[in-house]
């Protein structure tokens, strides 16, 4: 479970400020898919980074399981599974040796990892592959392992930014599958995306950020009864008032 309460980010840069993030605020619940959908620079990956410990909030409440990342980190971190932005696996390393790696960061016994392994590998369709060294990967091989590697230590709550990011048809479709499996199991699952249909198809919450600010959250149905159109996509352009930087 995760509770997000009017956060703040702001970035001074040389050219002046830009306030990335100016009071999101959302309850991301346990068995449910909450999707973070908002245009290119909305602000979805700064608010991610904030909720996954990578940088601090300037003002506002994050609490994961009700621990807060300010007085529990540990805590935090060990009940997160993450897929950053930037997917960085270690390309002189095998899928199978960047997942045990992550596995013994998290204090894991060798059995738990080669059990942990065997089970992300059968439900990511990734056995082919474990033994290879990660250079070379395609962008569905590299976005499978560190996926794989953000879940080994089984993190009741699991953050991924745009995790269909240039994957092909099927792969985004295996994805789907798993991220379903994921709720099904009964874990808090947050992605972020600027594509609207894919949001649509998997998310039990839209959270709608544009701006730096949400600018509605609730079911695809709520969503659709806000704005007065039987049309979701044709509701998000409503609550945005524009339909720039989103993908159909
Ligand atoms: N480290 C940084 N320094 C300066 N500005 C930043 C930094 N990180 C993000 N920003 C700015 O904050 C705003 C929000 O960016 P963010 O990456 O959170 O958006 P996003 O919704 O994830 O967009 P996208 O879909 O393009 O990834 C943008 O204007 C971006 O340029």
């Amino acid at each position: 479970m995760i509770d997000v309460t009017d956060l703040h980010k702001r970035f001074t840069t040389k050219t002046g400020t830009v306030h990335a993030v100016q009071g999101v605020g959302f309850h991301a619940r346990d068995g449910e898919i909450t999707g973070l959908l908002g245009p290119n620079g909305a602000g979805k990956t700064t608010t991610l980074r904030m909720l996954y410990t990578l940088m601090s909030p300037d003002a506002g409440r994050i609490a994961v399981d009700g621990f807060s990342p300010d007085t529990h980190a540990g805590d935090v971190r060990a009940r997160l599974g993450v897929l950053p932005d930037a997917r960085g696996v270690y390309k002189r390393l095998t899928a199978r040796e960047n997942i045990r790696y992550f596995g013994r960061l998290h204090g894991m016994t060798e059995a738990a990892i080669d059990q942990g392994i065997a089970r992300l590998a059968a439900s990511l369709g990734m056995e082919d592959i474990l033994d290879r060294q990660c250079e070379g990967f395609s962008q569905g091989q590299r976005t499978k392992t560190a996926i794989a590697r953000a879940l080994i230590h089984d993190p009741k709550n699991v953050i991924l930014d745009e995790p269909t990011n240039g994957l092909d048809v099927m792969t985004t479709r295996a994805l789907r599958e798993f991220l379903k499996q994921l709720k099904a199991e009964g874990r808090c699952v947050i992605f972020s995306s600027h594509i609207m249909q894919e949001v649509a198809a998997l998310c039990d919450r839209i959270v709608v950020i544009a701006h730096g600010k949400v600018m509605a959250d609730g079911t695809a149905d709520e969503l659709r009864a806000q704005t007065g159109e039987a049309n979701l996509e044709e509701a998000f352009v409503k609550i945005i008032g524009s339909e720039e930087g989103f993908h159909a």
